[in-house]
């Protein structure tokens, strides 16, 4: 099981809504690729809150993992695209998942989970990030903890990236972001001893790094492992590319695949999030064939 925590939430574009929000969208994916997901968050008692318990139903998610706050209202997104459909993010604050309470995840089995997933959006709060943290805390040795850093400026606890990190096994960052960890930690100026000093420091066993359209690395053992990409076609927007990527690194490491392939698929599930609008699709035949690649191999690692 994989249980995931954190917002979900409507990403409202100049032409069109989708749902979003990075845990939700890992989660999602990792769903339509065949892993038992419990995925923990918090809606408003509006329109957008039914919408989303109807789409998580309808699509096999467990509705009792979603709490519905009466006060506050569901999370948006004002997403404004450039001409290269990269986002610029206005996020409401103090709406439903700034509440999240994770009580019930805490009395379940969900502390046995094989991977947690979180992210620091959530932890922007008092609130999310004391449950968050806890809930963290509360989690088994066995359990890998997959952290995925989402940067929204000025939605940044300090102390939450630092406990994060620490908690971290499994870390995902952009380039920017790492660059604004760096900015925030000190350490080696230059980005190799940066990375190697960070993963010492944090006890931190593989590192992702995306770049966007210029591909990505994977850090994990002695030798990174860097994919080039020769630049994106039939772009429609970038959101939510990282949180694919995030979800078949996540499948490749329980079903053991070797990082070599699954950087490949990583890279390639994120380019076609690229081509569709907002960061899941509706085609359920999106999946066909990563569900077949990301299922464990016998020469894995
Ligand atoms: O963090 C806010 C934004 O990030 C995303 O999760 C994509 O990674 C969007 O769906 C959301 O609006």
């Amino acid at each position: 099981m994989i249980v995931v925590i954190g917002e979900i939430l409507i990403d409202i574009f100049p032409s069109y809504q989708r749902i979003g929000g990075a845990p939700f969208n890992f989660a999602y994916h990792l769903k339509q690729l065949g892993f038992g997901v419990r995925f923990f968050t918090r809606v408003g008692d509006d329109d957008h809150g039914h919408r989303i318990l109807d789409f998580m139903e309808n699509r096999g998610f467990d509705a009792e993992d979603v709490q519905i706050d009466q006060r506050h209202p569901t999370g948006t997104v004002q997403v404004a695209l450039d001409s290269n459909g990269v986002p610029h993010f206005d996020i409401r604050e103090n709406v439903a998942y700034d509440h999240l309470s994770l009580e019930s995840a805490m009395g379940s089995k969900a502390q046995d989970a094989r991977m947690i997933y979180f992210g620091s959006l959530i932890q922007r709060s008092a609130n999310g990030y004391g449950q968050v943290q806890e809930f963290l805390r509360s989690s088994t040795e066995q359990t890998t903890c997959f952290c995925d850093i989402n940067m929204r400026p000025p939605h940044v606890n300090p102390r939450a990236i630092d406990d994060s990190l620490h908690r971290a096994d499994i870390l995902k960052v952009n380039e920017e972001e790492l660059d604004d960890i760096r900015r925030r930690l000190g350490g080696p100026p230059s980005a190799d001893p940066f990375v190697s000093w960070l993963m010492a420091r944090y006890a931190i066993s593989t590192l992702a790094i995306t770049q966007g359209s210029r591909g990505s690395t994977i850090v994990s053992g002695d030798l990174p492992i860097h994919h080039l990409m020769s630049g994106r076609d039939d772009v429609v927007d970038t959101v939510g590319a990282g949180d694919g990527y995030a979800a078949i690194l996540a499948a490749g490491h329980i079903n053991r695949i070797p990082w070599e392939t699954v950087i490949d698929q990583a890279s390639v599930f994120a380019a076609r999030i690229c081509r569709i609008p907002g960061a899941i699709p509706d085609d359920e035949h999106f999946y066909d064939q990563p569900r077949l690649l990301m299922k464990g191999n016998a020469n894995g690692r």
